[in-house]
């Protein structure tokens, strides 16, 4: 044979390989409302920048038959490509071969795209839509899942790994995801769980669909799984191109300068949101996109623990991570699941070389049973862990309410920040005028002929003594007592400072935080 005729052999097997699973598997995903694996790293990826590597891989099982089926790919894309112009490593699981189930070669070809990412610093993007470990591979599957797991925890902190989530995800398959930084579940169509509703049926007799054990809804509502929810396929890929605008390559480099905004302004009406009643609520992302560039802001698990907001913003074009308190979902108290999303996210940030700032508004840590047996404790400890540990840039802004143990916790001067600037509506106190009153008036109040004028009388005091900054001020707790329509212009500042800032932690292998 020629060597044109040796080309013409490879170009007829490529074509052979990229049917996939064959028209009428690709008609059936279509129907599901879901694109192909190659389609999605079409909108994934800039046009004409993906470089595929293991095309040509087979799987080599021989039970059930299966040496008579050819899988193509092995049910799994693997390559590299470009996001606004960036290398990223991808894999895209291909639910037409097998429904997308991970044999042993499948999983060496993302094993294989792990090591590639870690060696070169590069982000991972897994696509999954997959029926779990390729069950006549028995114990080859999973050992194909302790590779990949091992080399997601090996890459994590180095370099980011995002997942989404564009089909099912059963079994062992969703601790990989589990075991990266972000996780897009797209609406209707992803499920996740560990063990489907025909086992659950037949184990504990407890009957549910599969959206409502493990959709994308519940995974981003409820068990706090999930970062991101996307209607379909399409609006996923564009998320996790934005996503990745935020973020560097890996965690020795910074994210890309994006469209610096140089204004030094906040808005005037930004004095118009907090309530004059201190008890009343409001929505802290009014006052975020009021401080940030282009008042634009990514957030992070909207649907989780709402009473803490997280998210990324710019400030003059460069990135910035946004923990704050959300005073208008309960109270914007700290409780267990918003102490854990805020500190995944901290420590998220920490790794990858992204400051820290913190808005505060929070009247303390959720009270009650479930919470103390649910372990507020150690949950509520993370917060504190997370904060203390970071060395990125952080900087604080105190809004309003900051009582007791969520003062410390949310980003104060006595765990590092660099910065803490307070509004003069910045309450600062061990906790809130009515509950102290009980406390401390205590004798005074029983013992008054009108307890309830005596009562108010105190607590009025009370409020003139603490619920303002300048204690905390007078102290050097907080550096500065700002106008909230300087805000912008100290936070700027502030950055600029913390560009060079190097703070050292002690030598260990790793520290053991609270879980
Ligand atoms: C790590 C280990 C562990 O958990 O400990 C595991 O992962 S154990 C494995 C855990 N995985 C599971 O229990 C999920 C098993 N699969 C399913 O429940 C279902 O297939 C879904 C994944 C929910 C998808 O259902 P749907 O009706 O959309 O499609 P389908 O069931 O027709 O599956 C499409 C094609 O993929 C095949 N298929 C699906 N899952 C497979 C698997 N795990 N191993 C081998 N083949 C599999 C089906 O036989 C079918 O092949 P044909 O197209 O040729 O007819
Ligand atoms: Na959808």
């Amino acid at each position: 044979m020629s060597l044109r005729d040796k080309i013409e052999e490879l170009k007829k097997i490529e074509k052979e390989i990229e049917q996939g699973g064959g028209p009428e598997k690709v008609e059936k995903q279509h129907r599901a409302g879901k694109l192909t694996a190659w389609e999605r790293l079409e909108l994934l990826l800039d046009p004409g920048t993906f470089v595929e590597i293991d095309k040509f891989v087979e799987h080599r099982n021989t039970y059930f038959g299966l040496d008579k089926v050819k899988l193509p790919r092995d049910g799994v894309i693997t390559g590299v490509g470009e996001i606004n112009g960036r290398k990223v490593a991808v894999f895209s699981q291909d639910f037409t071969v097998m429904g997308g189930s991970l044999g042993e070669m499948h999983a060496k070809k993302i094993v294989k795209l792990l090591d590639l990412a870690l060696k070169m610093g590069i982000p991972v993007i897994g696509i999954n839509d997959s029926g779990g470990a390729r069950i006549q591979e028995g114990v080859d599957a999973l050992a194909g899942y302790g590779e990949i797991f091992l080399r997601n925890t090996l890459a994590s902190g180095v370099v980011p790994q995002i997942t989404v989530i564009a089909g099912p995800c059963a079994g062992g398959a969703v601790y990989s995801p589990a075991l990266t930084d972000f996780i897009v579940m797209v609406d209707q169509t992803a499920r996740m769980f560990i063990t489907g509703p025909n086992v659950i049926k037949a184990v504990t007799g407890e009957e549910i669909s599969q959206e409502d054990l493990g959709g994308a809804m519940v995974h981003n509502q409820k068990s706090g799984n999930a970062h991101f929810l996307a209607d379909n396929d399409e609006k996923a890929m564009s998320l996790v191109r934005t996503l990745l605008s935020y973020l560097p390559s890996n965690n020795a480099e910074e994210p890309p300068v994006e469209d610096p905004d140089t204004s030094l302004e906040t808005p005037e009406d930004i004095l118009d949101i907090l309530p004059d009643n201190p008890n009343k609520g409001y929505d802290v992302r009014d006052v975020i996109k009021r401080v940030v560039d282009h008042g634009e802001f990514f957030e992070v698990q909207p649907y989780f623990a709402k009473n803490i907001v997280i998210g990324f913003a710019r400030i003059q074009g460069k990135t910035v991570g946004i923990v704050a308190n959300q005073p208008s979902v309960l109270a914007g108290v700290l409780d267990i699941d918003s102490s854990d999303k805020a500190a995944r996210f901290i420590r998220f940030l920490d790794a990858f070389n992204i400051p820290i700032l913190t808005f505060v508004d929070t009247p303390g840590y959720l009270p009650g049973v479930a919470q103390e047996h649910g372990g507020i404790i150690r949950h509520g400890a993370k917060l504190l862990y997370a904060y203390s540990e970071a060395t990125v840039p952080k900087i604080t802004v105190i809004l309003r309410k900051a009582y007791g143990g969520a003062y410390i916790a949310m980003g104060s001067k006595h765990l590092g920040a660099d910065m803490v600037l307070a509004w003069p509506s910045a309450e600062i106190a061990v906790m809130g005028p009515e509950g102290a009153a009980n406390i401390i008036f205590k004798r005074e109040i029983e013992a008054s002929s009108n307890p309830e004028e005596t009562r108010r009388k105190l607590i009025e005091e009370y409020k003139q003594q603490f619920a303002n900054p300048y204690i905390a001020a007078s102290r050097g707790y907080v550096d500065m007592v700002i106008d909230p329509r300087e805000t912008r212009k100290y936070i700027m500042r502030a950055l600029e400072v913390c560009e060079t800032k190097v703070e050292y932690r002690p030598k260990k292998k790793h520290g053991n935080i609270p879980l």
